[in-house]
């Protein structure tokens, strides 16, 4: 359609005609003209706002971008090489967090479509944010679908973001720069959108909900455990907390649902919630509607004060411990204290390796704390001589621990003297460290044998999956008031190689938050990353990085853009890579 058609329709619309457009398009264009004043023949520039305001609006929405960026990044895989771009606004339409290709970053640009910009209706017109906001239902707005002629040739579709009380808290919008005439080739698009912004809702209701029941819905049993439909969050007396705006629509419509009992707006009770937990088969968790119809349900617990680790039920239940401490649910991790705390009562020598700064020293504490001994020795063996290792013991009665930190530095002299110690005083348990390959460490094998009944390895901290848990303990531990990280600085920060490992990142969490103005650390404060360090050896053997690809996935999720970053490439080249390697990621 040419401008002029384009403006001759509108006049129609505001005259009163019917030209076939959808009914909230034809309500906006009147807006458009009869509120806002607009003209559809002004090819107004995009509304961008300032850098300030940018920042308070991403300030605002941070929880949002949270929750939706792992939506985003997977619908933006779904759609990758298709020229779509994805805009995540707040509820006044700015754009707070934006998926593109960058090849079309300057076509992106002139057509407003990036961080920043305002697609509010009264500024920008008829569109697809402006339309989602007014209507609150997912739109699309289809090229001369747009008031103004500066945006006809994009084709929008947006979905609206609930919080858990009901209120509008953001769109995510799926735009095409070119887009076929037919309307209708945004049907898949329109399906898209809906189904991630419904998964953002529900992930920002879990989120919200660890010390709550959540009832999750379902009308296939098929799909319940998988991919619900709906979620309600509960509290023990089976008041209604929040929901998910599917959830909404399954309840009556008079009146507010916020507080009332679960079983005065749908036919479950608190007391049936533990019968629609997940040990029962998902079709046998049938909930009646008020209808005739039927749902099924997957009513999760709240969870137990802090469960700080993934691993073995009879090792969860010893409970606590300096041990536990150590980890915040990392599957390796987990293992790991698993063995040191069945190993801490004995006394069986151990040998703790693993690179510079991934808490060795800290576990020889933690093993320590969790044996008999009562003497704790702590010695550095580069410079030890056979004298101060003498005097040091010498002053330790009864059953000790004698830590000694990177024993491939012990000399000789020393090595032989501790050999000597260690046949005198069988009270002293020993807890050594080292960087190296232990098949590396050049010491008298009769000694070596007497360090190691049983070695313990640390692993590095890219191969942990609790950095987030890590990176949140370091700063509520040791940052004064509360300073949080944004999401940019933590997605730079999952990012990283972290070649110090937990000492290198409680450094640079020291250092932004020292930089930061106000509580929230962004990218910009952050130190930059630095080079990788000798000590850094086998688990990442600079000879053949990708030898710890599998590891890294792991590490990472799966997620191929934070591997990317890890590795210091583009996401095709580990795609590539992992083709080639024959990786599947897990179901
Ligand atoms: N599990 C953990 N949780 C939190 N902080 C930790 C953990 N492990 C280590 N740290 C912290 O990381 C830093 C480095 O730990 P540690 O000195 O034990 O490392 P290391 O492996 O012995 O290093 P090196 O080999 O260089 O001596 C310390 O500040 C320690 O408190």
């Amino acid at each position: 359609m040419t401008d002029a058609r384009h403006v001759e329709e509108i006049g129609r619309v505001l005259e009163g005609s019917q030209t076939g457009r959808d009914s909230f398009v034809s309500a906006s264009w009147r807006r458009c003209v009869e509120l806002y004043g607009m003209d559809p023949t002004r090819a107004d520039p995009a509304h961008i706002v300032t850098e300030a305001e940018l920042r308070d609006h991403r300030k605002q929405a941070e929880w949002m971008i949270a929750a939706a960026r792992s939506g985003l990044q997977s619908l933006f895989r779904q759609v990758a090489g298709q020229n779509y771009v994805l805009l995540l606004t707040d509820a006044k339409g700015v754009c707070v967090d934006f998926f593109g290709d960058d090849l079309f970053t300057e076509d992106l640009r002139s057509a407003g479509l990036y961080l920043g910009s305002n697609w509010s209706e009264e500024l920008a017109g008829t569109c697809g944010v402006g339309a989602c906001i007014v209507t609150q239902e997912p739109v699309t707005v289809h090229q001369d679908d747009h008031f103004g002629n500066a945006h006809t040739v994009l084709s929008c579709t947006a979905a609206p973001i609930f919080d858990s009380l009901g209120q509008l808290a953001a769109v995510l919008d799926i735009s095409l720069l070119r887009s076929p005439t037919p309307k209708t080739s945004q049907n898949l698009a329109m399906s898209l959108v809906s189904t991630a912004a419904r998964r953002v809702e529900m992930a920002n209701l879990m989120a919200e909900s660890p010390r709550d029941w959540v009832l999750r819905l379902s009308s296939s049993p098929e799909f319940l455990d998988v991919d619900p439909e709906a979620a309600v969050r509960l509290d023990g007396a089976g008041r209604v907390l929040g929901y998910t705006r599917a959830a909404r629509r399954l309840f009556p419509d008079t009146g507010p649902v916020l507080g009332r009992r679960i079983d005065e707006v749908l036919s479950v009770s608190v007391d049936d919630l533990p019968d629609l937990m997940r040990d029962r088969p998902t079709e046998e968790r049938v909930i009646e509607m008020r209808d005739g119809g039927a749902l099924f349900g997957h009513a999760i617990a709240p969870k137990a004060p802090r469960l700080t680790r993934a691993g073995r039920g009879d090792a969860l239940q010893r409970g606590g411990g300096p041990l536990a401490g150590l980890t915040g649910g990392d599957p390796q991790m987990a293992r790991l204290v698993d063995q040191a705390e069945r190993l801490a009562p004995g006394t069986v020598p151990l040998l703790i390796t693993g690179e510079t700064g991934t808490g060795k020293t800290r576990l020889a504490r933690a093993i320590h704390m969790a044996s008999k001994a009562q003497g704790f020795i702590n010695l550095e063996c580069a410079g030890l001589t056979p004298e101060r290792l003498a005097q040091d013991c010498l002053d330790a009665a009864g059953p000790t621990t004698l830590v000694l930190r990177r024993i491939e530095e012990l000399n000789e002299q020393t090595a032989i003297a501790l050999g000597g110690l260690l046949d005198r005083r069988p009270d002293l348990r020993t807890l050594a460290t080292t960087c190296l390959d232990p098949a590396r460490i050049v010491c008298p094998r009769p000694l070596f044998h007497r360090l190691a009944g049983c070695v313990l390895n640390v692993p590095p901290l890219r191969m942990r999956r609790d950095l987030d848990w890590l990176m949140t303990r370091h700063l509520r531990r040791h940052a004064a008031d509360e300073i949080r990280l944004s999401p940019s600085a933590r997605a730079e920060l999952q990012g990283r190689l972290w070649p110090g490992n937990i000492r290198e990142l409680e450094q640079v969490l020291d250092v932004a938050a020292a930089l930061c103005v106000g509580a929230v650390i962004d990218l910009h404060d952050l130190p930059s990353p630095i080079e990788p360090d000798t000590c850094s050896e086998d688990a990442y053997d600079s000879d053949d990085p990708w030898g710890a690809l599998e590891q890294v996935l792991e590490a990472c999720e799966w997620n191929m853009s934070r591997a990317a970053r890890r590795f210091g490439v583009n996401r095709s080249t580990i795609l590539r890579r992992i083709r080639k390697a024959g990786l599947r990621p897990p179901h």
